[in-house]
């Protein structure tokens, strides 16, 4: 016992110095500086707080929603902050051709592309299943087809710059949730959808990161209205997510956990308690009302 210990613990020490001193690269903001960015979902909420980060390192930002007023204002913003260059293109992402278009937009206005960050979603609702099949049907078309349309469209460019993608995903997208069915079966094809496409990467040498972003309950207007009164749960901020978010793609990271606690230490649940982590998410929610009560939209 005590020769194991001897050789155990110095080894455990190399392993863990070797970790920390080779592997972890610190992030600067000048990693971002001058960088050609696509936001989706950039209007308001996340998205909206990522178009100024990325701003502030100067960057050149491409940003995308539905409400046009709201885009321009961000856009004003983003250059009053120090943003190399920001312009805006508005359309839904229920449209693939739309996708593809804001795409083919940086090609045409900045010559290329560096990071692409999906972050849209569509509206859903907080509660029940309801049955909506069409609803699921109109969902997974905006959270994840067109996310796929657009890593497509995008890809011979990020080629070309050793660029990333980056996928803002949901502790919803990895366990399952109450009130989150549609939404969390989008936000799982995500997982399997760019999990897979980064082997083939690898296997094919294709120098582009994927950085899927889990993230726990974050305190924009539509999540806080949606669902703060059910859970028990203090929503964490929407800049810091954002600036989270930023360092994990500048770092090429596979996934990114925001915020760590209650995130990716109750996933090490996952796969040897699923039960247990099961009944600890259920813990997290106030009682809900009976199947059929009014929901608040989501
Ligand atoms: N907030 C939270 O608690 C959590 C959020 N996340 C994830 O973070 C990301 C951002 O969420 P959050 O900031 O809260 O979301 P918000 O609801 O605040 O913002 C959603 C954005 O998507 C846009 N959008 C909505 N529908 C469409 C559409 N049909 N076509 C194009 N754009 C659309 C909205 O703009 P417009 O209406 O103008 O089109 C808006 O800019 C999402 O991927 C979400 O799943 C993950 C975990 C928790
Ligand atoms: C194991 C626990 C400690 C972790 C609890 C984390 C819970 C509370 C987190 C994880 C995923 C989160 C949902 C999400 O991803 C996205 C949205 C969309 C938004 O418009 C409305 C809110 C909603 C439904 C979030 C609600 C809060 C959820 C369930």
């Amino acid at each position: 016992m005590g020769r194991l210990q001897k050789i155990l613990i110095p080894l455990l020490g190399l392993v863990l110095a070797f970790w920390f001193y080779s592997a972890r690269e610190n992030f600067k903001p000048e990693m971002l500086k001058g960088k050609r960015v696509i936001v989706t979902g950039a209007s308001t909420g996340i998205g909206e707080q990522i178009a100024y980060h990325l701003a502030r390192m100067g960057s050149h930002i491409l940003i995308t929603a539905r409400t046009e007023a709201k885009l321009q204002k961000v856009v004003r913003r983003c250059l009053e902050l120090g943003a190399a260059s920001a312009r805006y293109v508005g359309g839904t992402m229920e449209d693939m051709a739309f996708a593809q278009h804001v795409v083919s937009e940086a090609q045409a206005s900045l010559g290329g592309l560096d990071m692409l960050i999906l972050n849209h979603v569509g509206a859903s609702y907080f509660g029940f299943f309801d049955g909506d099949v069409e609803h699921v049907r109109k969902l997974l078309e905006i959270n994840f087809l067109s996310y796929v349309a657009m890593t497509t469209a995008a890809l011979p460019m990020l080629k070309e710059s050793e660029g990333s993608i980056v996928v803002v995903s949901s502790m919803a997208g990895k366990v399952g949730f109450p009130f989150t069915v549609p939404y969390s079966a989008t936000k799982f094809a995500l997982d399997g959808f760019f999990s897979s496409l980064r082997q083939e990467f690898s296997i094919q040498n294709i120098n582009v990161s994927i950085t899927l972003c889990i993230l726990g309950f974050i305190d924009t207007d539509r999540a806080v209205r949606a669902a703060a009164e059910v859970l028990r749960e203090v929503p964490a901020p929407r800049d810091e997510c954002a600036l989270e978010i930023l360092k994990g793609a500048a770092l090429r990271r596979r996934e990114l956990y925001y915020r760590y606690s209650s995130t990716r230490l109750p996933l090490l649940l996952r796969d040897c308690a699923a039960e247990l982590l099961d009944y600890l998410v259920r813990s997290r929610y106030r009682l809900p009302a009976a199947p059929g009560t009014p929901r608040p939209p989501l």
